[in-house]
């Protein structure tokens, strides 16, 4: 089985995410934390991103750490997704403003998109995916699909209990986030739409498992 958790930014995909794959005893995977170790790396190798010959230089940075036998590798562990990088767990560093502000620019990169989706495609279901196109192009025949969403207003008051920050300036950089992901964004037609703003964490987890077929007794 696969079912898929997309949505706008901080709608709660991974937390969501993570209750139902620990109901389902399954793995979730987060594409997002791929697409932010990327950022990350090129931002730590100096690369530029915002034009489209970014491409060619972070592609051959990525290759090159996986010859190198220190690639960017995520570990999809039910409490909170991991990514690692020559032994070292890098996943504390990928959510700062830094690579918030720039990991839109990477994720229009298209072959920054191939790469992100053949990691995602050579896992062995059964997985929960989340991102903003698991359900509408990287894995189109899931058996469920979801599409988060909450006022940017909500999002920001969520985001700055877990950063010291001003809920204005989060709420603006979000819309900003949400403008430039929009391309991909785009919710899968059969997907279920879940107003997280509505209910607490766990309220929105049984609303999403209500949909889901009861886990196996194992
Ligand atoms: N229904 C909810 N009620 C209260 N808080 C929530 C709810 N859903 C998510 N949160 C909180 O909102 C914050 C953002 O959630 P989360 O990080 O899961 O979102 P996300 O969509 O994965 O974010 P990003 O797009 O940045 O990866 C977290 O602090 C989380 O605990
Ligand atoms: N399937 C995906 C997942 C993520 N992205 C991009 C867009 C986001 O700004 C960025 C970080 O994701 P988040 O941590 O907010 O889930 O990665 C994407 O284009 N496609």
């Amino acid at each position: 089985m696969i079912v898929t958790i997309d949505g706008v930014a901080a709608s709660g995909k991974s937390s969501v995410a993570s209750g139902v794959a620990r109901a389902l005893h399954v793995p979730y995977l987060s594409s997002g934390l791929l697409y932010r170790a990327a950022t990350w790396a090129a931002l730590q190798h100096g690369l530029p991103l915002d034009t489209p010959e970014a491409e060619g230089p972070l592609l051959d940075l990525l290759h090159a750490q996986t010859q190198a036998g220190t690639p960017l590798d995520l570990r999809p562990l039910p409490e909170g997704n991991q990514v690692w990088q020559a032994g070292r767990d890098i996943s504390e560093a990928l959510h700062t403003a830094e690579v918030d502000a720039h990991v839109s620019a990477a994720a229009v990169l298209p072959g920054l998109r191939e790469w992100v989706n053949a990691q995602l495609r050579a896992l062995t279901p059964p997985f929960l995916a989340e991102g903003r196109d698991m359900g509408s192009t990287v894995f189109p025949h899931a058996d469920h699909k979801f599409y988060l969403h909450a006022s940017a207003r909500v999002r920001a008051e969520r985001r700055v209990k877990e950063r010291a920050q001003d809920v204005d300036s989060v709420e603006a950089a979000l819309k900003l986030r949400d403008e430039r992901d929009v391309r991909q964004s785009a919710p899968a037609p059969d997907a279920i739409h879940i107003d997280t703003g509505s209910g607490t964490l766990p309220e929105i987890i049984a609303q999403v498992l209500a949909h889901l077929p009861a886990p196996s007794a194992t």
